[in-house]
């Protein structure tokens, strides 16, 4: 794996957990000689630094079935043409990049490697991810499984047609940082009412964390959960009177809206 920060980190601590049955040593790169220092020590993972070992990169795909590009968008296709002619025969190269199409890292390998774009999300690290796979033109329905089931070791995942990916990233991809936001904006809703800093935290991810759980325990409809929440003429009703006013659906249409048009821009950039 090349780039082992937020999302790079989350989908390899998923893959080192308990259990998770793939090769290993995984070789991994980061930019930093600090973060990679961080795997010294490690049985299952085998860490260089692109800043301190111009190689490193090269050095990691060698011997790999299968690569993972978890660097920026802005860097991808550098570190594409970097690990050109070091790959192996057949192997398939996946990148998570927001935006960047499949099109445009199969021009910067060599002809015929598989490319898959991967749209994962941070929960992969407690194996809770949810993931949308799209294959380039030289990926098989075989490497696209391969893919598959490589990120169900660390969630869930969908196949989904490329010209899905952006919308993926708008919903799911991004989705953890949208329901981040909502519980910082109660935590801090709840202060203003009076509570402390603890109280506030302990009310409000107490209570995110649990409607999770029963939303994913249950399988029940959010929308009855929401019901059986709101009884009828009670205060519940009243929040949500006043929250719906605020238009959800179009609100949300205009961010996953953004969010897409920035995935659009990074493909260009
Ligand atoms: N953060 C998220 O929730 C998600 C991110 N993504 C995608 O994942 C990719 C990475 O994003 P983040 O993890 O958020 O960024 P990040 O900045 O946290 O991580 C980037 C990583 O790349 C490494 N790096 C930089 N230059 C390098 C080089 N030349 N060679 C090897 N490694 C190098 C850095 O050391 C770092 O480990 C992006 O393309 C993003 O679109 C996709 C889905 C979700
Ligand atoms: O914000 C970003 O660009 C990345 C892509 C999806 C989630 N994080």
């Amino acid at each position: 794996m090349l780039g082992v920060g937020s999302m790079g980190g989350a989908i390899l601590s998923g893959l080192r957990a308990p259990g998770v049955q793939i090769p290993k040593p995984i070789s991994v790169t980061t930019k930093s000689a600090r973060s990679a220092a961080e795997f010294d020590g490690a049985a299952d993972v085998v860490a260089l630094a692109s800043e301190t070992d111009p190689e490193a990169n090269r050095t990691a795909v060698k011997g790999a079935g299968l690569v993972i590009l978890a660097v920026k968008p802005w860097m991808i296709l550098d570190v594409a043409r970097e690990i050109a002619d070091a790959l192996e025969p057949g192997v398939i190269v996946v990148s998570v990049a927001a935006g960047v199409t499949c099109a445009s890292i199969e021009a910067a390998l060599p002809a015929g490697v598989a490319v898959v774009r991967a749209m994962p999300n941070t929960p992969s690290l407690i194996g809770r991810g949810v993931t949308g796979i799209a294959g380039g033109s030289a990926a098989s329905e075989a490497d696209i499984d391969t893919v598959k089931a490589l990120f169900e070791t660390v969630g869930s995942a969908i196949v989904v047609r490329e010209s899905q990916i952006n919308d993926v990233a708008a919903v799911s991809g991004s989705g953890p940082a949208y329901l981040f936001l909502y519980v910082e904006e109660m935590i801090a809703a709840a202060k203003r009412l009076g509570f402390d800093e603890d109280q506030a935290r302990l009310l409000a991810e107490g209570t995110v964390t649990g409607a999770a759980e029963l939303l994913a325990r249950s399988g029940e409809d959010p929308a009855q959960l929401r019901r059986n929440v709101t009884s009828p003429k009670g205060t519940t009703e009243q929040a949500i009177f006043v929250l719906q006013d605020a238009n959800w659906g179009e609100l949300f249409d205009r961010a996953l809206a953004a969010n897409v048009r920035r995935s659009e821009e990074l493909a260009a950039e």
